[in-house]
């Protein structure tokens, strides 16, 4: 690896960095890091490595000005020990055990070269050599011993445990991080609060976190098993107090340093490096054993969290897959997804920052200790990394701040200004971590009851769905009964072939049979009456020149029966009776006048009879209507994909057809998520179509969409949502609207009363009127009864406008609305309901004056019963006749009477050219919609010429309405 990178980084960490993966890279071979600690000049690696690090390191030696040199040894030597172990521990797949041996090395601080040299010797046999070796770290230069006499131990663990944060390590390393920490805490607390009388305040966490730690060490077996091993990972700063310490905490009995130390070779290793150490006079050997122990407690974690920051960026360097440097952690790789962003990234910059300014102290005070704005935000963002853990205590926090901090080049004042500032970063930390275990506590809390909830809500709607199959089920059953029953007497469709092709026919079932046999006996009874009366008036007795005088209303009666009147003379009837009294062959008066009463009250029974039959007939028609009508939607539904209550989206369950258009089929729905019922009109595009007739349907359905989904009116149906169902189909979800259509019941009820016509054309007109003040006006194009939804199922209440399959919108046209738009689609559409305009080739542009012509035509239908142009034609021979091109005038039948004003709304709708016509605006004003009983009444017939427009002001007639 090229060392450039190292050197022209700039940064300390940087440089750092390129120093650590030099070691990584020398692997095994440590042969050749000696020689670079000891002598830069000689260095086997790249000569302005050593100029940088060895350049210093001797300078060090030469002027005292050791602290960034003793760290750049140290750090050196601290991974060094993490070079020495990854080949023990390449087979372990876990990071952590690692880190734990790292420790290990951290005490590895503070060692002249040659004790790097020792180090590296001792090092590459086994942990037990690294105990060695780290309890011969006891050299401290004067200053550093005195600046930690001057360092509280809450103050003294803020820097480890920052870096322990930046880590980001997995939560189970941060774990076992946390066990080692604890570790240490224990076995080095006491002599630590012995050796330095800390604050009796300061005492109290600490003594916490020693019970906590007990605690957690009781409670697994397994993190003991950790726990021992960080320990032995720690035992080169064993003080004299340990065993003692160690039987306290339970720990597992480990050799004490006099145990350990009284073996010659260790004491006369202690000895040399008493030795090499300069400067050293004011050190005497019981103090500098005491301190130098605590200083390994920090050293140790010290050189633990510098070998950590150099493994974090040597593993972000190598892209090692078990830890993605920061950057790449922040998306979902981050274990600790909650920790904002921004503190994340801050971190990503503040690690080698972070460990210059442990490392460095010649950069200036504020990068030695005194965390900066950005550095104590850096910590506060840590602690949210590790707030699922117990936090470390704040006095074991304090040692190990104690090592990061280079006392030979700070001065008492600054160094306590920058403890008080630790000081208080670090009660701030605790603080948050307080608060920030208190949130998350209170999130957990929310996550579970919300999981409970959503189990709750998902159990509901199962219940819900499983429910409405049910009643569906019942439902659709219950009508297939009904419609099984109903087919023998009101009809059903039967196949039947006719050439090559098989065709639905319908058959009239029983009923109608029925009221046919009773129609032809009552023509047979009426006829029978008709010749008894005719025989009846031959029998008349002669003798009868006058009849006796008889009631009024007889003779009346008489004449409405058709009865021929008696020609005789009646002036002198009664000598008439008295002339012919003998004749036998006539009957007599009296019986006469019997059989004649007797004629006309069965003709007139009859009559009765026959009224009811027509009305029976009429019932039957509509039952025939709606029963033709489901069975051909039994048919659809049955044939359908969607029969089996699917949950379309995981949203819409999809319950029965409501009916089906041309190219698509509408279902009633239950929308889980809103919990209402919506229908679902489902695009199908036949695989058949060519690619252009299937692009024109897309086109159209796409347009529809749009259209639809802008808009927004208590006259309009809503549509809710789009959803794609295959390739060849897809489903717009709509407002349902209960009732049938206008169309159905037109053809159930003929016509209807204008008052109803009329309260149906006044919201059709408000929806126009809302299409008409959009920005961009809409035509709907296909305005008719098959499109008015009525909501009660009858012509009483409210109506929805829908099916805007063939809308167009009024844009693009230089903003002239009047001018009006192409027509794209000519020949599409309804014929009986489109205006002349859109018949002619090639045609004119089009207006939202469409639509005014077919409110035109659905209002007079719904008076009349009947179209007002083509009423008897089919949609092909109104082209062939040119029906509507040629519809220059509009008459109205004599009944049902009208009021004038109705008779004039139509007119201004039905004007030939779309100039003379009215727009919506003006229908909105027309005198139909005032307010009843504001106008005087006026007759229809009293409107002079149909063909001329007239004003709105017509009168209206309310008693016709
Ligand atoms: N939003 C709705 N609520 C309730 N029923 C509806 C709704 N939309 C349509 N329907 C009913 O579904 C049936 C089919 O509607 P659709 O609009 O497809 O029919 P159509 O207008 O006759 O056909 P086309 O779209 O070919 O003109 C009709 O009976 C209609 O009453």
């Amino acid at each position: 690896m090229s060392m450039e990178g190292a050197v022209t980084g700039g940064g300390g960490g940087e440089r750092n960095m390129g120093l650590e993966q030099k070691i990584f890279n020398t692997g095994p071979q440590n042969k050749a890091l000696p020689t670079v600690q000891s002598n830069g000049s000689s260095s086997n690696h790249a000569p302005i490595v050593g100029e940088h690090q060895l350049g210093i390191s001797s300078n060090t030696m030469a002027t005292g000005d050791t602290g960034h040199v003793a760290n750049v040894a140290y750090m050196s030597s601290g991974m060094l020990g993490a070079t020495q172990f990854m080949p023990q521990n390449a087979s372990h797949p876990s990071t952590s055990v690692m880190m734990q041996q790292q420790p290990q090395n951290g005490g590895v601080s503070r060692s002249s070269p040659t004790e790097m040299q020792q180090c590296m010797q001792t090092m590459s046999d086994d942990s037990i050599e690294m105990r060695d070796y780290n309890s011969g770290m006891h050299h401290m230069h004067p200053h550093q011993m005195q600046m930690q006499h001057h360092m509280q131990p809450q103050q003294q663990y803020s820097m480890p445990y920052h870096n322990h944060q930046q880590m980001h390590y997995h939560p189970q390393q941060q774990h076992q991080q946390y066990q080692q920490q604890q570790q240490h805490h224990q076995m080095y607390a006491p002599q630590i609060q012995q050796q330095q009388q800390p604050p009796q305040q300061q005492q109290q966490p600490l003594q916490q976190s020693q019970q906590q730690t007990g605690q957690t060490q009781q409670s697994s077996s397994a993190l003991q098993h950790i726990n021992e091993s960080s320990n032995l990972s720690s035992a080169g700063s064993i003080s004299d107090r340990e065993p003692e310490q160690q039987q306290h905490n339970g720990t597992p009995q480990r050799p004490t340093s006099s145990q350990t130390a009284s073996t010659a070779d260790k004491k006369s290793a202690a000895r040399k490096r008493r030795r090499v150490v300069p400067n050293d006079d004011q050190a005497t050997p019981k103090q500098e054993r005491k301190i130098t122990e605590f200083m390994k407690v920090g050293e140790g974690s010290s050189g633990n969290s510098v070998a950590r920051c150099l493994m974090t960026e040597y593993q972000q360097n190598q892209g090692s897959p078990k830890r993605q440097p920061p950057a790449q952690q922040n998306g979902s790789n981050n274990y600790d997804s909650s920790q904002p962003q921004q503190s994340q990234q801050m971190n990503q910059h503040e690690i080698p920052h972070s460990y210059w300014a442990m490392t460095t102290p010649s950069l200036g005070a504020n990068n030695r200790g005194t965390p900066t704005p950005t550095q104590q935000q850096h910590y506060s963002s840590d602690s949210n990394s590790n707030s699922n853990q117990s936090p470390p205590g704040q006095s074991n926090q304090a040692g190990r701040m104690v090592r990061t901090i280079d006392g030979e080049t700070q001065t008492d004042a600054s160094l306590s200004q920058r403890l008080q500032n630790n000081s208080q970063s670090v009660d701030e930390v605790a603080k948050r971590d307080r608060i920030i275990d208190d949130y998350r506590r209170q999130l957990d809390d929310m996550q579970t009851k919300h999981n409970v909830e959503r189990r709750k809500n998902e159990a509901s709607k199962e219940t819900i769905k499983r429910l409405l199959i049910e009643k569906n089920i019942i439902e659709r059953k219950a009508l297939r009964d009904k419609t099984a029953a109903d087919s023998p007497r009101i009809g059903c469709f039967k196949t039947t072939r006719t050439a090559d092709s098989f065709r639905d026919q319908w058959v009239d079932g029983w009923a109608f049979a029925e009221i046919d046999k009773k129609n032809d006996q009552i023509t047979a009874e009426r006829n029978e009456i008709v010749a008894a009366s005719a025989l009846l008036k031959k029998r008349k007795p002669l003798g009868i020149g006058k009849e006796p005088k008889r009631p009024q209303a007889m003779n009346s009666q008489n004449d409405s029966n058709g009865m021929q009147p008696s020609t005789s003379n009646n002036a002198n009837g009664d000598d008439a009776i008295f002339r012919r009294p003998e004749e036998p062959k006539e009957i007599q008066y009296q019986e006469y006048i019997e059989l004649d009463e007797i004629y006309k009250l069965r003709r007139e029974h009859l009559r009765k009879e026959e009224t009811d039959l027509g009305l029976e007939r009429e019932r039957l028609d509509r039952e025939r209507q709606y029963h033709m009508r489901e069975l051909k939607r039994v048919a659809n539904e049955s044939a359908s994909q969607f029969k089996d209550h699917p949950l379309l989206h995981k949203r819409y369950l999809m319950l029965n057809l409501l009916g089906k258009g041309g190219f698509s089929e509408v279902w009633k729905a239950f929308d889980m998520e809103e919990n209402r019922y919506v229908a679902c009109k489902i695009h199908h595009v036949n695989k058949e179509w060519k690619e252009e007739k299937k692009a024109n349907y897309v086109k159209h359905a796409m347009r529809e969409k749009d259209i639809h989904k802008s808009l927004d009116h208590c006259r309009i149906v809503k549509q809710y949502d789009l959803l794609t169902i295959d390739n060849h189909s897809f489903c717009t979800v709509l407002e349902y609207v209960p009732g049938n259509d206008l169309d159905f019941y037109l053809k159930q009820n003929k016509s209807i009363s204008e008052k109803e016509a009329r309260s149906i054309i006044m919201q059709v007109v408000s929806a126009l009127v809302y299409l008409n003040e959009k920005s961009t006006p809409i035509i709907h194009y296909d305005l008719k009864p098959a499109n008015i939804l009525l909501e009660s199922g009858n012509t009483s209440g409210a109506i929805k406008i829908t099916d805007f399959g063939l809308s167009k919108i009024m844009e693009g046209e230089n903003d002239d609305h009047d001018l009006g738009i192409e027509l794209t689609s000519q020949f599409a559409g309804t014929y009986w309901y489109l205006p002349p305009e859109t018949f002619i080739v090639p045609p004119p542009k089009i207006t939202c004056k469409v639509d005014v012509w077919s409110i035109g035509v659905i209002f007079y239908q719904c008076i009349y019963g009947k179209k007002p142009f083509g009423n008897d034609l089919t949609q092909q021979k109104i082209l062939e006749y040119n029906t509507i091109i040629n519809a220059r005038e509009v008459s109205f039948p004599s009944k049902p009477q009208v009021s004038s004003a109705a008779q004039d709304f139509i007119r201004r709708c039905l004007q030939y050219r779309k100039e003379d016509r009215a727009d919506v605006f003006e229908l909105a004003r027309h005198e139909l919609f005032k307010p009843r009983g504001s106008v005087r009444a006026s007759i229809a017939g009293s409107i002079s010429s149909p063909s001329i427009p007239r004003s709105p002001s017509v009168n209206r007639e309310d008693d016709n309405i």
